[in-house]
């Protein structure tokens, strides 16, 4: 059977590894050791040069993690996929294989704190530049890009402003220029979006996220061409080391079963939030994405879990709402079961300076959601007294 022409909720619970190979096991075992026996020396040193394909030691590879990266390739219709510690592991080992000293690289207008904190340490470290765009047109793209630019690195959605970007035209132009095209796909992951199929060249998730669902592990994917993920392979991910668990290889082969009943779940009741919301007389904004905006062509199939609003006033009023919430947790992270709500501009963008931060979108009045699988009307109820308690009391003193 050819696993990559299944349909997506097929190949989310088959795709890649036969469990054929590991005496039928209905769940993918847990090969939970740091190094692999040779038979003799002999073996040891044919594996070392690569002249025989076989394990030698779990940061060189492990048939637990390889299962989930060849599931993630099967979802994300690439060659390869490779598995990292984090999200951050994934994204700076991409980075680093992209880049040398005196590159540029142009990013979206607006990306994770911890992103920025990186592209800061390369400026720093290494004089590698970066530079935001807009990305809305074809001719400001060009006039962005820079005889150094080495890859543009896109969140679509951004977080937390949730923007969306037509990658298919992004895609276009950056092939004119032979430059490659990463996409940080964390928030839709291959259910709702899939990148390299609309011509970019490298997918990133922080598998942390809707992958594993549950909140209960840290751990990053990357999907991309044979040519590029070998070399990512034998480089920053050998050598950095940032690599998987195969406890966690597993909890997310595990997370990954049940991704499509999750994400229409947590799409469905964003979608109905964010309407809720629309109507609420203390909410000024709220961001969710459009997935019928005409210049993204069907690219995102659902609008996903994540939403985020302004309210009235700033930093302090926002804190307040928060406060006075119940069900819904105050945390860092989204795709969890459980509701979570934060607060970018003193949490996860605090890193990025003020006037940058304002220029992405990022309000002190800025709050994300992340809708859990609880009953919408729960969470709603929730949401609702917080604001009439928390920026209602504020506005009408
Ligand atoms: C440590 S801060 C945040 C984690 C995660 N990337 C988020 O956007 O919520």
């Amino acid at each position: 059977m050819n696993r990559k022409e299944k349909r997506m909720e097929t190949s989310m619970i088959h795709g890649g590894k036969h469990s054929d190979e590991f005496l039928r096991s209905l769940s993918m075992p847990i090969f939970q050791t740091s190094t692999f026996s040779f038979q003799n020396a002999s073996e040891g040193e044919r594996r070392f040069s690569g002249e025989e394909e076989g394990y030698i030691y779990t940061r060189l590879g492990n048939p637990t993690v390889k299962a989930l990266e060849e599931r993630m390739a099967v979802l994300e219709g690439g060659e390869k996929g490779l598995a990292f510690a984090s999200g951050m592991a994934a994204v700076s080992a991409v980075l680093i294989a992209l880049t040398k000293a005196n590159d540029h690289i142009l990013c979206s207008n607006g990306l994770y704190g911890c992103t920025y904190g990186l592209l800061t340490t390369l400026k720093e470290k290494y004089n590698i530049q970066h530079d935001f765009s807009l990305m809305e047109t074809e001719e400001e793209l060009r006039d962005r890009i820079t005889d150094s630019t080495a890859c543009l690195f896109i969140e679509t959605p951004i977080n937390p402003t949730m923007k969306v970007i037509d990658l298919r035209m992004v895609a276009k132009v950056a092939g004119e220029y032979n430059i490659p095209v990463v996409v940080d796909n964390t928030f839709c992951t291959p259910y709702l979006q899939r990148p390299l199929e609309l011509g970019c060249d490298i997918v990133i998730h922080s598998a942390t996220k809707y992958i594993g669902g549950h909140g209960d592990v840290i751990a990053g994917l990357v999907v991309g061409k044979k040519d590029f993920m070998d070399e990512l392979a034998m480089n920053e991910q050998k050598d950095i080391g940032g690599v998987l668990s195969p406890f966690d290889a597993w909890l997310l082969i595990r997370g990954l079963k049940t991704l499509h009943i999750r994400l229409d779940r947590h799409s469905s009741s964003a979608g109905k939030i964010a309407k809720y919301l629309k109507h609420h007389p203390l909410v000024n904004e709220v961001y969710y994405p459009d997935i019928e905006s005409p210049n993204l062509k069907g690219q995102m199939s659902d609008g996903g879990g994540v939403l985020a609003f302004d309210i009235e006033g700033g930093k302090e009023e926002a804190h307040q709402v928060m406060d006075q919430l119940k069900l819904i947790k105050i945390a860092v992270s989204l795709g969890d079961a459980e509701t979570l709500i934060q607060h970018p501009a003193s949490m996860t963008h605090a890193v990025v300076p003020e006037e940058e931060r304002k220029k992405m979108g990022i309000g002190d009045n800025l709050i994300r959601l992340s809708v859990g699988l609880e009953s919408v009307d729960d969470i709603w109820e929730d949401l609702e007294q917080a604001l009439n308690a928390g920026a209602g009391k504020k506005k009408r003193t």
